[in-house]
């Protein structure tokens, strides 16, 4: 059957609204300004679900930084993921650098386990990990998150740079998707 965006999100549940989003952000700027307004960190966005979370955090941040970006797809527009499978790598900007990954969600993991790992193996000082959301899973990961904005039920969540089968990264709240 064909993806109804517009009934999908009619059927889904609330998780967290647009106001609680905007704190947790909030919150985060003041976290990250703590430990990184003296380490001309460089930020890496994981596109292209940090999208909205990049967008809303980076001027909240008033300190020397520098900004790119890499693209690792597990999902491919579903809700189980797969293999890592790379699309924008890493580059030699990282050597010798403090570096902040900034990502919608941390769930299973392998996806932020791959890109920490391929920065440290190009040479970064130090890799710390920003995530707007983490799911709950009640399990041990392969990484874990120095900051975290928000937590989620262990459900597929869409909205705030989250896909749903492609659709409505766009929505200031965050949603979880009924069956
Ligand atoms: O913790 P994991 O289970 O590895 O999943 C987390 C990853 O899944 C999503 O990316 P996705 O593969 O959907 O690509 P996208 O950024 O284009 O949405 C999300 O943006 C994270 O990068
Ligand atoms: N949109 C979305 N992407 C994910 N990637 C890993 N888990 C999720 C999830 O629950 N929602």
């Amino acid at each position: 059957m064909a993806i109804n965006p517009e009934n999908m999100l009619a059927s889904a549940s609330l998780i967290h609204t647009a106001d609680a989003v905007g704190a947790a952000i909030d919150r985060l700027a003041l976290e990250l300004t703590e430990v990184l307004h003296d380490k001309q960190p460089l930020i890496i966005s994981v596109m292209g679900g940090a999208v909205v979370f990049s967008g809303q955090l980076l001027p909240k941040l008033q300190f020397p930084l520098e900004f790119n970006y890499v693209q690792a797809s597990r999902y491919h527009n579903q809700t189980v993921g797969k293999e890592v499978l790379w699309k924008v790598t890493p580059g030699d900007d990282v050597i010798g650098r403090t570096v902040l990954l900034l990502d919608d969600i941390l769930d299973e993991g392998h996806t932020l386990a791959a890109i920490k790992a391929k920065c440290l193996e190009l040479g970064a000082k130090q890799v710390l990990i920003a995530v707007l959301t983490e799911k709950e899973l009640g399990h041990a990961k392969p990484v874990q998150a120095d900051f975290v904005g928000l937590t989620v039920p262990n459900r597929y969540v869409f909205g705030c740079g989250m896909d749903v089968y492609g659709w409505w990264r766009n929505l200031p709240a965050i949603y979880a998707l009924n069956d």
